[in-house]
C-alpha cells in the first residue's frame, strides 16, 4: 500500500542518520525478469537475479519500514500517476521516443502509441522495457523495426531502477537528478524528472532541483547519488571514482552553495573500480561520527578536498601529513581541520 495520493510530503534529507519519514523505493518488476546471462553485464549486473524472491524480500523490507511509521512511495506507482497527467505523459514520451533512439519512422509511431497507452502499462514499459512482440503490428516503413526479432528489445529495460538512491539524490531540500555515468542507466533520468515535475505529490513540496533537470548531455560531469552522503549540519560528502567525476562533483557543489543548501562539500577520491563503485559502497554512516567502512578501501591513501562557497577546493592534509597520521582513523569526518 502506498499513500502517495496524500499530497503532503515531508521532503528533505538533512543527515544520513536522522529519522526516516518518507522514502521512494522501487519494487522489482518486469525489468528484473528480463535479465539474462547474455544481457546482464551490459545492464550492469554481475548475475541474473531471482526476481520473484527479490520481490518477496522487497515487500518484507517495505513492510518493516511501514511498521516503523515510514511512508513508503513505490517509484513505478509514482511514475504511473505522473504519466496520468497530460503534461507528465507528453514530457516523458517526447524524451523517450526520439529519432536518435528509434529512427524517425518508428519514433513517430511509438510516440502516437505511448501517448494513447494506459499510464500504468506505460510506466511498466518505461521501466521494464519493451520487446517487439509486446507491441503487435507497428513500423510499416521503419528499417529499425523490421530488423528486430520478436524477442529483441525495442526499448531496453532499466533494472537498475532498483537502486533509487543513484538517479536522484536529496541534499537538504535540494534535489540532483543525476546524469548517470553508464548508458545503461541514462534513461532513468527521464522517468525521475517526469515524477518530480509532474506528480502532484511534489508540486508543493518546496524543494529545488539543482542539477540534471534539463536535456543536456552532461558527460563528463557525471554524478551518481550513491556517491553523495549528507553528513549533516550543512555538510555533504561526495565520492569521486568510477561514476562521479570531479567535474560532476564541482557542478553539484556550486549549485548547492548558490542555493544555500550546503556550506561545505567534502570530496573524497575513490579508486576507479567496481568494488569501490560509489562512496556508499565503501562507507556507511551509522552515527554522528561513526562509519562502517569496507576494509579494502585504503582510507589513509584517499585524497580529500574541502570545497567552500567562495568557489575554492583545497586538499585537506591532516596535521603531520596524510600518510603519517591517517585522519580517518582519528577524527570524525565532519571534524576535518580547515586547510590553511
Ligand atoms: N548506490 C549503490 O549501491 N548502487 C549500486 C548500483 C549497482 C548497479 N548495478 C550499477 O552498476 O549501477
Amino acid at each position: 500500500m502506498t499513500t502517495s495520493q496524500d499530497l503532503t510530503l515531508r521532503a528533505g534529507i538533512h543527515s544520513e542518520i536522522g529519522r526516516l519519514r518518507e522514502v521512494v523505493v522501487h519494487r522489482p518488476g518486469r525489468e528484473l525478469d528480463r535479465l539474462t546471462p547474455d544481457n546482464a553485464a551490459g545492464l550492469l549486473f554481475d548475475d541474473v537475479l531471482w526476481a520473484e524472491r527479490a520481490r518477496r524480500e522487497h515487500d518484507e523490507f517495505a513492510g518493516v519500514m511501514r511498521g516503523h511509521g515510514v511512508r513508503v512511495h513505490l517509484f513505478e506507482e509514482l511514475l504511473a500517476q505522473a504519466l496520468a497527467t497530460d503534461g507528465g505523459r507528453s514530457f516523458a514520451v517526447e524524451r523517450v521516443c526520439t529519432g536518435r533512439r528509434f529512427g524517425a519512422a518508428l519514433a513517430r509511431e511509438l510516440r502516437a502509441l505511448f501517448l494513447d497507452t494506459d499510464p500504468a502499462l506505460l510506466a511498466g514499459y518505461l521501466i521494464g522495457g519493451v520487446v517487439k512482440s509486446d507491441l503487435g503490428t507497428l513500423g510499416g516503413g521503419s528499417v529499425a523495426w523490421q530488423s528486430l526479432g520478436a524477442d529483441d528489445f525495442v526499448l531496453a529495460p532499466l533494472p537498475n531502477t532498483l537502486f533509487q538512491r543513484d538517479n536522484a539524490a536529496w541534499i537538504g531540500r535540494a534535489v540532483a537528478v543525476n546524469p548517470m555515468a553508464r548508458a545503461a542507466r541514462s534513461r532513468e533520468s527521464i522517468n525521475t524528472r517526469t515524477v518530480y515535475r509532474h506528480h502532484p505529490l511534489f508540486a508543493g513540496a518546496g524543494f529545488e532541483i539543482v542539477y540534471g533537470d534539463d536535456d543536456l548531455d552532461h558527460a563528463p560531469a557525471t554524478l551518481e547519488g550513491g556517491d553523495i552522503h549528507v553528513i549533516g549540519d550543512g555538510v555533504a560528502m561526495v565520492g569521486m571514482g568510477e561514476r562521479t567525476t570531479p567535474m560532476g562533483m564541482e557542478a553539484l557543489a556550486r549549485r548547492l552553495f548558490e542555493g544555500g543548501h550546503a556550506r561545505r562539500v567534502l570530496a573524497v577520491e575513490l579508486p576507479k573500480a567496481r568494488s569501490t563503485m560509489h562512496l556508499d559502497t565503501v562507507l556507511t554512516m551509522v552515527d554522528v561520527a561513526t562509519f562502517v567502512a569496507y576494509p579494502y578501501f585504503d582510507q589513509a591513501a584517499a585524497r580529500v578536498w574541502l570545497l567552500t562557497p567562495d568557489g575554492r577546493g583545497r586538499e585537506c592534509h591532516p596535521a603531520g601529513g596524510r600518510r603519517a597520521r591517517p585522519w580517518s582513523r582519528r577524527r570524525p569526518l565532519h571534524d576535518l581541520p580547515h586547510p590553511a
